[in-house]
């Protein structure tokens, strides 16, 4: 790529980048959210088009005007969200996602040899709504291999996948570089890439600022490029001794919302002022259910909520958030922010009541643009405004509004789903520290994760989920990931 640019109303997300993949290498693409990493990709994809500058791919020029050309070209992707029909076969939708000539014939028959040659265990034949999160990603690297790429693209491959499962992808990965494939790989994940990668380029404020070879640098080191400064270690407050309980949840029964996932099945567990209780768990295995539970957006089979005590079983949401019990859900697009919504209006969605932002059932804007304003300060959010719609922002940068607007609400129970995903390091480590603030002034805090190094860095006790059930808890001090990884597969805690 040669003085690529790309701009978008108030952010010059491109500025005059030059890019170079060379072949089989695994070249890592890093810098803080809202660097611009997202935007460079799409238009290697062709889901967007340069403003200016000039492409070339294998000696050829280069200017995909929709996803299909860059396949054709040799160019797959994996994105962070999956797009897979539950319903359907394994093989059914690889089939949807290739040319018309390649879906042709016994689809099976290809796709399990590809998963056999590659190290990625799949059966062609099972429904994608049966399989876990890792093998759901499994189908998205096969359906873009069967179109033999010369360079693959992975947006943060990693968040949802247990540690075994990275360690399986890297032994994917390391076989395509052998073989003379290009992985050009995006991630937070500063050890990963200093594992895995060749290369990195760091974008900062949509220019390329730094190259690097990852593994002659240290996370810390890469950090520091990314931001121009030196990171500094968030500062831990000790968490308060573990006060009363303030959030009890008692033989929680909820179905799921989807055919092929897990609801709740009889959730019990207690979480304590002063503490964060980690969850713990591979993806769906109820984490959805349980924050939908607890917020009050779903009625409950059976069970009983309570909250300081006073039963909110009832409770819908509104009621719930005045007495304090706030939280952020996983999908940040769709369900935490309205994605057509500017930021203001996105403060009304959970902090009506608390910020008092609608006195007397009439929206007062200013109040709203003000502490939308106060989050993006506090939590330093990249965006030209708060007026700006909430899907125009970076993904990280969306993460920081949506925990932040939660925050600064000063609950007394907070419960959030993947409080750091898609986050940069700098940002990560920021929202950490406000979770362990919140802790230590009182408030109950309940995160749910699957990244197991956050819940035993933060956490005071962590369980796991499993089927819809939360196991005994264990002492962080005494946990470890080995241990964790068990009962996150249904082990005991003893
Ligand atoms: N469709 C869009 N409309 C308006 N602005 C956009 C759009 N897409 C991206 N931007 C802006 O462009 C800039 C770069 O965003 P981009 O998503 O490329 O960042 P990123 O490096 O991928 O960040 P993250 O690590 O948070 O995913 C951001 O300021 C973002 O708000």
């Amino acid at each position: 790529m040669s003085g690529i640019s790309k701009r978008f109303p108030g952010v010059l997300a491109n500025d005059a980048v030059d890019f170079t993949v060379a072949p089989g290498e695994i070249h890592a693409l890093l810098g803080e959210n809202g660097a611009g990493k997202s935007t460079l990709v799409k238009m290697i994809y062709g889901v967007m088009r340069p403003d200016a500058g000039v492409m070339q791919f294998n000696g050829a020029p280069f200017a995909p005007s929709k996803p299909a050309q860059a396949r054709d070209a040799g160019v797959g992707m994996v994105f962070q969200h999956f797009s897979l029909f539950e319903a359907l076969t394994v093989a059914e939708n690889v089939a949807l996602g290739v040319p018309p000539e390649l879906a042709r014939g016994d689809l099976n028959d290809r796709v399990a040899q590809i998963s056999h040659d590659y190290g990625l265990p799949l059966d062609p034949r099972r429904a994608v709504g049966d399989l876990s999160v890792g093998e759901r990603q499994r189908v998205e690297i096969v359906r873009a291999l069967l179109q033999s790429p010369s360079l693959l693209i992975m947006d943060e491959p990693t968040s949802v996948l247990t540690p075994q499962e990275v360690e399986r992808l890297f032994e994917t990965l390391n076989r395509l570089r052998s073989e003379g494939c290009s992985v050009l790989y995006i991630s937070h994940k500063l050890d990963e890439v200093k594992t895995l990668c060749d290369h990195a380029t760091i974008l900062r404020g949509g220019r390329v600022v730094a190259h690097c070879q990852p593994a002659q640098e240290s996370a810390a080191s890469m950090a520091e490029l990314m931001l121009g400064e030196r990171l500094v270690p968030a500062q831990r407050a000790q968490s308060a001794d573990a006060g009363p309980v303030r959030l009890r949840a008692d033989g929680l029964e909820l179905a799921s919302e989807s055919p092929f996932g897990v609801g709740l099945r009889g959730l019990s567990f207690e979480a304590r002022g002063g503490e964060i209780l980690g969850v713990a768990g591979v993806a769906g295995n109820g984490q959805d259910a349980m924050i939908q539970a607890l917020l009050g957006e779903r009625t409950l089979g059976s069970g009983r909520i309570e909250l300081d005590g006073v039963d909110v079983t009832t409770d819908g949401p509104s009621v719930r958030r005045q007495r304090g019990l706030c939280g952020t859900p996983e999908e940040r697009l769709g369900h935490a922010a309205v994605p057509s919504f500017s930021l203001t209006e996105n403060t009304l969605l959970s902090a009506r009541e608390r910020q008092h932002l609608a006195p007397s059932q009439l929206i007062n804007p200013a109040a709203a643009a003000d502490f939308a304003q106060q989050v993006i300060q506090t939590f330093g959010v990249k965006t030209p405004s708060a007026e700006t719609y909430a899907a125009s922002l970076s993904g990280g940068n969306l993460q920081k509004f949506v925990v932040g607007r939660e925050v600064l609400q000063t609950p007394e129970v907070y419960v959030v789903c993947q409080p750091t995903w898609g986050v940069d390091a700098h940002a990560a480590a920021m929202i950490r520290q406000a979770l362990v603030d919140m802790a230590a002034r009182g408030t109950a805090v309940i995160v749910i994760s699957q990244d197991l190094d956050e819940l035993l860095e933060i956490s005071t006790r962590i369980g796991a989920l499993y089927l819809g059930q939360m196991s005994d808890t264990i002492d962080a001090a005494d946990a470890s990931a080995q241990k964790l990884g068990e009962m996150m597969l249904g082990a005991a805690a003893v």
